[in-house]
């Protein structure tokens, strides 16, 4: 059995946790990642990279078929084959050598296995060939396990060896038809992919509406577009029990019908990867998401007894995503090395030490057909937070740079300003290629740029950015 101490910690070496132990090290601490699986996680080879990598066949042709004198050489559609090796060339193969490398680089120590906690600062990691390592921490230990997908307990479903996330995106063929139970972001972007594939897709939502975190407009948009593209979705309805013969899977919905699928894809939510960690040996409850305060600390039973323990990335639910984790991932390293070294923490909102933009600023972009690309709140959720907004909306396909963009550009903007202080709380654009629009407005909502002052940043023309002006204007000065 080894031993060994380190200044800090890291348990999971997804890209959050490979940003703890880099910005530990570089702060001058020692640092070890523990991972069980392949280092770069869940984004690198099941969830980010493979799925962006699914849908950029279907986005490519798309955004060619709707410029007149390009849209005469496409002539076919998304070859799935080669979509699918395109995929796995780009996630290297599930071969996590070259982030390896990349962390022996940056000096940080490395033990593959399972870790668990033996006692505060303790961990125990077995290897898959049973070599165990015992662990010890000097400062702090992170948990930066991430997050498993969640299966509902519907009679017969855990049986019909339903697809999860990981399936869908590690796929190499694709099925003749796929159901899809859930209506959020896994399911629409997972929807948009296959069905550009040629799968007959069948989306079973719960609620009445997709994407229902964002503006409603977004979810209204997508909608349309998946059944233009052929697939069915079932409104209001949930699997009540699942069983498979030679024809697929066989789901009974609550509703009262059925439907018979290939392959059927459960999309529904996450659940932390927590289970199976050793909590209880430091008092904390196994399965539980690990609650933190902005510093990145848990303080799940007090904060007193855990001046040791952070959590970062999915783990911590505070936003799950993979450049929201590594934000967090940035403050967090860099206050354990101010805390070891005793030096001032910033942790007033917006400091160094903090992780403020998980409130109220968390980009995103959905890669559907639109893309939807959104920061900060909602109209709706700034009304529930007691702001006095007035909301501003924007038909994108009035720009003179989204006619020259596409032939028949389809897209709308909303923006929600707070009338007392005359600053955006949150933007929403949806729209064929907005995605590289969202970090002007990110900045202008962490900055709380002043629309005063807004007036003087010029969107060039004729690009999509001018929706910036448009949404002044619609304003008023
Ligand atoms: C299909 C899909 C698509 C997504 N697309 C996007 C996207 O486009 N953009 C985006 O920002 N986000 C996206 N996300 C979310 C994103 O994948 C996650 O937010 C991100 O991976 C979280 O990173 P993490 O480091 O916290 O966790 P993970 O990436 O899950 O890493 C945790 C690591 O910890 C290891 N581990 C767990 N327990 C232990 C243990 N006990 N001992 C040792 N190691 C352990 C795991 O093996 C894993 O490697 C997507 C998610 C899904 C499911
Ligand atoms: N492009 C991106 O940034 C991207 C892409 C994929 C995933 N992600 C992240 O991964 C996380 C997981 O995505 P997701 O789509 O699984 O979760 P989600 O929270 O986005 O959507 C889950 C959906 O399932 C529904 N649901 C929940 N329980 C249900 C049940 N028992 N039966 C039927 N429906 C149920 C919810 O109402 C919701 O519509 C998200 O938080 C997201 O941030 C991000």
């Amino acid at each position: 059995m080894a031993e060994a101490e380190y200044d800090v910690i890291v348990i999971g070496g997804g890209a959050v946790g490979e940003n703890v132990a880099d910005r530990a090290v570089q702060g001058g601490l020692s640092a070890v990642i523990v991972e069980s699986e392949l280092v770069g996680g869940e984004c690198s080879y099941w969830a980010c990279m493979p799925s962006k990598a699914l849908l950029r066949a279907g986005a490519a042709l798309r955004a060619a078929r709707d410029v007149r004198g390009a849209a005469q050489s496409v002539t076919g559609g998304v070859d799935p084959s080669e979509a699918f090796a395109r995929r796995s060339e780009i996630i290297h193969d599930w071969d996590d050598s070259s982030q390896v490398e990349w962390v022996e680089g940056a000096h940080i120590g490395l033990v593959r296995g399972h870790a668990r906690f033996t006692g505060p600062k303790a961990l125990r990691v077995e290897a898959a060939d049973g070599t165990v390592t015992e662990l010890t921490a000097r400062h702090a230990v992170v948990v930066s396990t991430g997050s498993d997908p969640l299966l509902p307990d519907v009679p017969g479903l855990a049986d019909v060896r339903p697809w999860t996330s990981r399936d869908a995106t590690s796929a190499t063929r694709a099925p003749a038809t796929l159901a899809i139970l859930g209506g959020g972001v896994v399911a629409c972007e997972m929807a948009t992919a296959y069905a550009s594939f040629g799968t007959a897709v069948t989306l079973v939502v719960r609620g009445q509406a997709l994407l229902t975190g964002q503006e409603p407009f977004a979810g209204e948009l997508v909608r349309a577009s998946l059944e233009k593209a052929g697939v069915s979705i079932r409104m209001g309805a949930e699997a009540a029990s699942a069983r498979r013969d030679d024809d697929g899977v066989t789901l009974s919905l609550t509703d009262g019908g059925s439907l018979t699928a290939e392959e059927v894809l459960v999309a529904i939510g996450r659940t932390p990867r927590t289970t199976d960690l050793g909590l209880e040996a430091i008092g904390l409850t196994p399965g539980d998401w690990m609650q933190v305060d902005d510093t990145l600390r848990v303080v799940s039973a007090g904060a007193d007894g855990f001046d040791w323990l952070y959590s970062t990335g999915d783990a911590n639910h505070r936003a799950l995503l993979t450049h929201q984790g590594k934000y967090q991932a940035r403050a967090c390293g860099d206050v354990i090395v101010a805390r070891a070294k005793g030096e001032p923490v910033d942790d007033a909102p917006w400091g160094r030490h903090v992780a403020t933009a998980d409130h109220e600023a968390v980009p995103q972009v959905t890669f559907t057909d639109p893309e939807v690309a959104s920061v900060g709140l909602t109209a709706a959720a700034a009304e529930k937070a007691g702001y006095r907004t007035r909301v501003v909306d924007y038909d994108l396909s009035w720009l003179a740079g989204a006619s020259v963009h596409a032939d028949h550009y389809e897209g709308k903007a909303r923006a929600i300003v707070d009338e007392d202080r005359k600053v955006l709380l949150g933007v929403t654009f949806a729209g064929p290629d907005v995605s590289e629009m969202l970090q002007a407005a990110t900045i202008a909502v962490v900055g709380q740029v002043p629309l005063d002052r807004l007036w003087h940043a010029v969107p060039a023309y004729p690009t999509l950015n001018e929706v910036w002006l448009r949404f002044l204007e619609t304003y008023g000065r």
